[in-house]
């Protein structure tokens, strides 16, 4: 699959202190890849490099094969980005911002504002002003004019800050819409990790300034499924007794150990049939990660605090 971005040891020094180091990060066309960190991680430096609104101090970054000069500044025209937060002309309705913008950007398609207020949502708000709108309506507004010019690759820093939980639904509404009717590639950073979660079909971890983990959804659900953690002395006559109770979903971990993943016979139907079995059951307990709590694992083995 194609490669829309490359990013490759990039590090990026602010004075004396090192805020990206080493980040290395490829997506590929169609993903939406979650960029996960705590405040201050570097997520916004990563995503400012990408669009050179800031220039990192040593890697090279490539961008639809483009790495340097005007062939790079090209490829930028097929990106759309909203970065920190949504900026629009404050006495400006919605229709007008996009009238005003698409003539900056030189959108030369004439449906392309009528169009783009009514995708996100924005046709129907008449004469208010972009300085009078919620947030909710302002996020909605700075994807309006980041997609003016229909980019390939969408660039969003922290968009779903702040919003309340249907504007969220509706904001990942628009972006799941956006990436599977136009394939278009999506990256989106958040430490709003739930949100996240129902988005992104890969993250990457960033803790001070670098990438700690990269893992796709589908990975993530198999590692962190929910399972019946058992510890019994015989798994042979555990196992036996699972498959008369009707559980055929699960895995002899070792020699004491075994994962269920069916789970709808509840845990003390198991114990009671275990037990009548003369199988002797020391743990029974519900396991399974969510991203959340993942993350917090993963801050902790790295040894860092977290305040997400
Ligand atoms: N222009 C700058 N000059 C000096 N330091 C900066 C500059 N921009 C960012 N930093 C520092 O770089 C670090 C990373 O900041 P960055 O904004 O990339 O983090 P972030 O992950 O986006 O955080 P947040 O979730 O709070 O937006 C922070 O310590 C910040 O103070």
């Amino acid at each position: 699959m194609e490669t829309i971005l490359k990013l490759d040891r990039i590090s990026k020094k602010f004075g004396r202190q090192t805020v990206l180091k080493d980040v290395n990060l490829t997506i590929r066309r169609g993903e939406i890849y979650g960029l996960i960190g705590r405040n201050g991680a570097g997520k916004t430096t990563i995503l400012k490099s990408i669009i050179k609104l800031i220039q990192p101090t040593t890697g090279t970054i490539t961008l639809f094969g483009a790495t340097k000069g005007t062939t790079y500044i090209h490829q930028l025209r097929r990106t759309g980005s909203i970065i920190e937060s949504p900026v629009a002309v404050d006495q400006l309705n919605a229709r007008q911002n996009l009238i005003y913008y698409s003539k900056i950007h030189g959108v030369v398609d004439k449906n392309a504002v009528d169009e783009t207020l009514k995708f996100v949502g924005l046709d129907t708000t008449g004469k208010k002003k972009f300085k009078d709108f919620s947030l909710g309506m302002k996020q909605k507004m700075g994807l309006a004019i980041a997609l003016l010019n229909k980019p390939d690759f969408l660039i969003l820093d922290e968009p779903i800050n702040g919003l309340d939980p249907i504007a969220i639904v509706e904001f990942r509404e628009l972006l799941l819409k956006l990436n599977q009717t136009q394939q278009m590639t999506i990256l989106i950073s958040s430490h709003i990790l739930e949100e996240l979660y129902h988005l992104a079909t890969r993250f990457g971890i960033l803790n001070n300034g670098m990438i700690i983990k990269e893992i796709t959804k589908q990975e993530f659900e198999e590692q962190s499924r929910e399972f019946i953690k058992l510890e019994v002395d015989n798994p042979d006559l555990a196992t036996n007794v699972l498959r008369q109770l009707g559980c055929t979903d699960f895995k002899v971990v070792n020699d004491h150990l075994i994962h269920i993943y069916q789970l709808d016979v509840a845990n003390a139907v198991i114990a009671e049939h275990l037990i009548n079995h003369h199988v002797q059951l020391s743990t029974i307990t519900r396991e399974g990660l969510n991203l959340e709590q993942y993350f917090k694992q993963l801050l902790d083995e790295t040894g860092d605090e977290h305040h997400v």
